[in-house]
């Protein structure tokens, strides 16, 4: 039996999701390797000592990895399941690889039958939907429990490559991403001007829990918006009752202005700076990542706002190491200055050749 740590990305990004991974991994002292296949949207470490895997996969949160979407401590893949009674073997394969991390516990938090986000695995998705039920009788036939939230229970996922071959996986779902393929379904907001407000949207819910978004976004607070134009970033804080000031060339769209919670500033967002210190500054100009570090560090740095959320748009090869720079710099600069914050940047669905970083300033 031999477990592996498996990690969702978006197609594309497997390489910088292995580089990152084994950054990780080496900073723990832990040997193995990556196996990273080009548009698989995943890839696999595998450890040389399967202890270390384990104690890998207990110390790590999605939040210690940018371009991770999900985590799973997982089976070796399994090939040639028959056409049909599915189940059983794949039953018995569950109870061989997990029973002694399940410690004899017959408690799942929930059952999740997925396929990778990548072209070649859309029609796997259909099968899946098909599939969960029959899995979860053969579960409960076997005496286990599902969905009893008060037990601290582990995860189940079945992640099916195509009809024949799948693996076999756990999460702890409060070190987990809490939706199914690690993606979370948002409705787009017919009243947005633009699809991307699902970027800051997604990026609230990622770094923010419930309870801080109720005291961090609320009325009568002020957030700059730089490269607000038409208006996807700004509609999520106006619809929050929180003043709005956007700075771009191009236009705003006019229901947004209407409100009177939006100040429209035709300015350089690179030149910029607020009368008094808000409470938000978001950023989503398109600029290299290093001219966005820069600016963003002055103002964390000159204490301009209490909260950040901006973009690093990516075009280069070598993402993560861009990435990294960036977050070293801000990092270095606050730490100069002896500021104490909290940084944090994930690649999150709605982003494509970028990332969204968050900075909070204590
Ligand atoms: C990706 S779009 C922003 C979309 C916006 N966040 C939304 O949700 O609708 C980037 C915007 O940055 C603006 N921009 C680029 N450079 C700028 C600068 N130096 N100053 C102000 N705006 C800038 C562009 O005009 C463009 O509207």
């Amino acid at each position: 039996m031999t477990l592996s740590l498996l990690f969702y990305c978006r197609s594309g990004f497997e390489n910088d999701c292995a580089s990152e991974v084994m950054e990780y991994v080496s900073g723990k002292g832990v040997e193995g390797f990556v196996k990273a296949k080009p548009h698989t949207a995943h890839v696999v470490f595998q450890g040389h000592n399967p202890d270390d895997v384990i104690s890998l996969w207990n110390d790590l949160q999605l939040s210690d990895l940018i371009f991770v979407r999900q985590i799973l401590l997982c089976s070796s893949l399994y090939q040639d399941l028959p056409e049909k009674n599915r189940t059983v073997p794949l039953f018995k394969a569950f109870e061989e690889n997990f029973s002694g991390i399940l410690n004899g516990k017959k408690y799942l938090d929930d059952l999740f039958i997925e396929a990778l986000d990548a072209d070649e695995y859309k029609e796997v998705l259909t099968f899946c939907k098909k599939f969960t039920s029959p899995m979860l009788s053969e579960l409960k036939k076997n005496g286990y429990i599902i969905g009893d939230k008060n037990q601290r229970a582990l995860r189940l996922h079945i992640l099916f490559l195509n009809g024949q071959s799948c693996y076999i996986g756990l999460c702890a779902p409060k070190k987990a991403s809490l939706w199914f393929m690690g993606i979370p379904r948002l409705k787009f907001p017919s009243e947005a001007p633009s699809r991307s407000t699902l970027k800051l949207e997604e990026a609230f819910l990622t770094f923010l829990n419930e309870s801080e978004r109720e005291e961090r976004l609320k009325t009568g607070m002020t957030a700059v918006d730089l490269g607000a134009s038409p208006g996807g970033w700004t509609y999520q804080f106006v619809r929050r009752d929180i003043y709005v000031i956007a700075i771009d060339n191009g236009e705003m769209a006019s229901p947004l202005v209407k409100t009177g919670l939006v100040e429209h500033l035709k300015e350089d967002g690179f030149k910029y700076r607020p009368y008094k210190p808000v409470d938000w500054l978001v950023c989503d100009m398109v600029e290299r990542p290093s001219r966005i570090a820069k600016l963003i560090a002055e103002w964390a740095v000159r204490k301009m706002a209490r909260e950040f959320i901006f973009n690093l748009k990516l075009p280069m090869k070598k993402k993560h190491a861009e990435v990294k720079e960036c977050l070293n710099f801000i990092t270095e600069e606050l730490n100069c200055e002896g500021i104490t914050f909290q940084l944090k940047c994930k690649h999150l669905y709605h982003d494509r050749d970028e990332v969204t970083v968050w900075l909070r300033l204590k």
